[in-house]
């Protein structure tokens, strides 16, 4: 059996990665659906798409693309990967892909799991939390671009697909795999399309993983693929040996972040203290961005010879986002965040630079598109979700954060712990 993955972004295409790599399937990413082919040996194979945001039918499209290139090379089983915060709107885009992958592989039920309780994310009778709280009170109540303000999975799903939605909850889980085939087999009777699985720790992933073994589409976040990979993998000892072809090179290194989440905020305000930090003013990115990102780069030149790569960064508080928006429109200032970050890292490659460590889904698909990345090596774990990568065709190195991923740390311990 060959697993082929359809992620909706760049970050949370390492992240599934990451976790199937650790948990011993040699895993080989693709950014975009690739021109050639260089994965023979891998036994998942994943593609970030850039589709978590665009219109519903263009994400259909892409997702549809990436499929059916993944099953001429030979996968047969799939899993469409988003985000651990389940980021979409009414309109989609997770209801539309859903129904579209199922359409297409000819199959009429799939489960919802986007639980990752290593990072906190738990799903407890189909309600999503995040740590602590519910999905729709904690930060992502805020997010520029899907803010998600109900917790309820199966509301969330049925709002924005074609089908009916149901629960599998936590005590069903704890009863091991059968029970859960069962329950699956007997929800598919009642025309069930989406089964919605509460995990609250990893064991509930691995009870998952077991399950779904035969299942052609699983959809979720990336704690599912620990189950999946644990189910799948024969030996664990691939995993040492596949994260080395992944580890940090390069000579110039330096740190971009684009998310505004919770948790980036502090890591910024962290790395700020001990190392040179830059903050981007949006009013610029719209008025010269050209000459701006010169600026910057000549910034990022002039900061560099000290223990700590420097930061530039677009990071803003719930609050100054806010005002932000008001003055020149989301879309707008978003749009010229990732235009001015694209700008900047055409320029620093050319100058020199190797090593990107970047915050942000949507501010890693940027970079990475810029650089021309198409595949890469999986490399060892910063944070859970979150491994340095290795251009397969270039020198080049990438840490790609999700916006709410590591630790406060986390910019100052990827360059201090793996040294390039
Ligand atoms: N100061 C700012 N004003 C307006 N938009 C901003 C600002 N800073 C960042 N942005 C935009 O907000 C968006 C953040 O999305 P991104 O996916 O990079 O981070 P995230 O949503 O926190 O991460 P993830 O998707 O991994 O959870 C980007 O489009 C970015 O350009
Ligand atoms: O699942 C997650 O939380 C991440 O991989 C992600 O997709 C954030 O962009």
């Amino acid at each position: 059996m060959r697993l082929g993955v359809i992620a909706d972004d760049f970050t949370g295409a390492t992240d599934i990665a990451s976790f199937l790599v650790q948990n011993g399937l040699p895993t080989i990413q693709y950014n975009g659906v690739p021109e050639s082919v260089d994965s023979l040996s891998a036994r998942a194979i994943v593609i970030s798409l850039k589709s978590r945001s665009c219109p519903p039918q263009q994400a259909i499209d892409q997702s549809l693309a990436a499929l059916r290139w993944l099953q001429q090379q030979g996968c047969d089983r799939f899993y469409f990967k988003y985000c651990s915060t389940f980021d979409s709107t009414a309109q989609g885009n997770i209801g539309p892909v859903t129904d579209a992958l199922l359409a297409e592989l000819g199959e009429s039920q799939t489960v919802i799991s986007p639980s990752l309780p290593v990072n906190g994310r738990t799903v407890y009778q189909g309600y999503l939390f995040v740590a602590d709280q519910l999905l729709s009170e904690s930060g992502m109540r805020h997010h520029p671009v899907t803010p998600m303000t109900d917790s309820n999975l199966v509301r969330l799903m049925t709002r924005q697909a074609q089908g009916k939605a149901a629960v599998i909850n936590a005590s069903q889980l704890d009863k091991g795999a059968d029970v859960v085939r069962d329950q699956l087999a007997t929800l598919k009777t009642q025309g069930i399309n989406y089964v919605v699985l509460d995990a609250l720790h990893e064991q509930h992933l691995l009870t998952q993983g077991e399950a779904l073994k035969e299942m052609r589409l699983v959809t979720g976040g990336s704690g599912l693929a620990i189950g999946i990979a644990r189910a799948w993998s024969t030996a664990q000892q691939n995993a040492a040996e596949a994260e080395w072809a992944g580890r940090p090179q390069g000579q110039r290194a330096v740190v971009i972040s684009g998310s505004c989440s919770q948790m980036t905020n502090r890591q910024v305000n962290t790395y700020r203290q001990i190392a040179p930090s830059f903050e981007v003013q949006v009013e610029r990115c719209l008025e010269d961005a050209a000459s701006y990102a010169d600026e910057l780069c000549d910034w990022v030149a002039a900061n560099s010879q000290q223990a700590l790569a420097p930061l530039l960064y677009a990071t803003a508080d719930a609050q100054q986002l806010q005002a932000i928006q008001q003055q020149y429109g989301a879309a707008r200032s978003s749009e010229a965040v990732e235009l001015l970050f694209a700008a900047v890292t055409r320029e620093l490659k050319a100058r020199g630079w190797q090593r990107f460590i970047v915050a942000g889904g949507e501010t890693s698909g940027v970079v990475a598109q810029t650089l021309g990345v198409t595949a890469f090596h999986i490399g060892p774990t910063i944070s859970p979700g979150v491994p340095w990568v290795r251009d397969i065709h270039q020198p080049l190195s990438l840490a790609l954060k999700s916006g709410n991923f590591g630790d406060e740390q986390f910019f100052a311990r990827a360059q201090t712990e793996f040294s390039a």
